[in-house]
């Protein structure tokens, strides 16, 4: 189901897509827990890119070998063609990250720490920045350190925008901030990143988020990569199906993930189409006629094909 991202159809025209990100065979271990081994994936140039996860599943660290942080144990990821542990100067300023992010030197006040951080930063570009502060309706000469924790992630993320990098990476970009706050980050970044050519990876918990926002999603399980797609695609075939009649089917021998009995209705998910689960069904013998197909929403999907708990 893995899909690399090297061809797109964009309004009828087929683009070759150029990676920004590129992982292969990357395993990693801490001292003898194996968290994955053999992920293999790709995020093109211009894409919205989410990653999703259960808690634990290795986000942050996929994260943090990408910011050459961690050494992987084995396998390779490059970043603009670069090894990600031995990033140049020059790709190094192409590259945003948000690390489960607040701002250090709280002292100082809005105007001072983009004033700050401006001179770290070639390619600084303060508009968004204070795009985003004025519609926080706080004063510019409000220190950081009396700001929430809501107000300081909302400064974080302007810093982020500001450095004008190619490639923003965001880890759990929704930390403490509000719906609303978050429905303008989601809408303003999403602008952002399409307007400017940016390409985004991103992971957070809240899946409504990430689905307003994401062109792809990649979803992490236990140990491995579950899929790699656009998540248009994702959900035109990644469906529910419930039925009332108890049918007792060899479930292995179905395209069927996660099958269960709920009162009075087996429910299960699959990426097969009605008709192949009608097709299946008869081939073990079984007839039904109450097969219902329902369409998902992406956290819906998420929960379906790596289960509740
Ligand atoms: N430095 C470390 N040493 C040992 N184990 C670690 C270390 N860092 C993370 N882990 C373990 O590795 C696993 C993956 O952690 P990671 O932080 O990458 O998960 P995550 O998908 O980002 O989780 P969450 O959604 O909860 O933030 C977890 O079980 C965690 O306990």
């Amino acid at each position: 189901m893995i899909l690399y991202g090297q061809t797109l159809i964009n309004k009828g025209k087929i683009q070759t897509m150029e990676n920004v990100i590129e992982c292969r065979h990357l395993t990693h271990y801490y001292g003898d827990r194996c968290i994955y081994e053999d992920l293999n994936f790709a995020i093109p140039k211009g894409r919205i890119v989410g990653l999703l996860g259960k808690n634990g599943t290795g986000k942050t660290t996929t994260i943090n070998i990408l910011n050459g942080y961690l050494q992987p144990k084995s396998g390779e990821c490059r970043m603009f063609g670069q090894n990600a542990g031995q990033l140049s100067p020059s790709v190094k300023q192409k590259v945003a990250l948000l690390l489960e992010g607040h701002v250090q030197y709280s002292f100082m006040n809005i105007a001072q720490i983009e004033k700050f951080y401006a001179s770290f930063y070639p390619l600084w570009d303060k508009a968004p920045f204070w795009e985003l502060m004025n519609k926080l309706k706080i004063a510019p000469k409000q220190r950081i350190s009396r700001m929430s924790c809501g107000q300081r992630s909302q400064v974080a993320l302007g810093i982020i925008l500001a450095q004008n990098a190619d490639l923003l990476i965001l880890d759990d970009f929704s930390m403490g901030l509000d719906p609303g706050y978050r429905r303008l980050f989601v809408d303003y970044l999403s602008e952002y990143a399409h307007a400017e050519d940016k390409t985004v990876f991103v992971t957070s918990h809240i899946i409504q988020d990430m689905e307003r926002l994401i062109d792809d999603c990649m979803i992490l399980d236990y140990g491995k990569l579950l899929l790699q797609q656009p998540v248009d695609r994702f959900l035109n075939s990644f469906k529910r199906y419930q039925m009332t009649s108890l049918l007792a089917p060899n479930w292995k021998k179905m395209p069927v993930v996660h099958p269960e009995k709920i009162r009075n209705k087996m429910e299960f998910y699959s990426d097969a189409g009605k008709q192949t689960i009608v097709q299946n069904l008869k081939e073990q013998g079984f007839e039904t006629n109450d097969l219902q197909e329902e369409s998902l929403t992406l956290e819906e999907a998420f929960i379906g094909l790596t289960g509740k708990y």
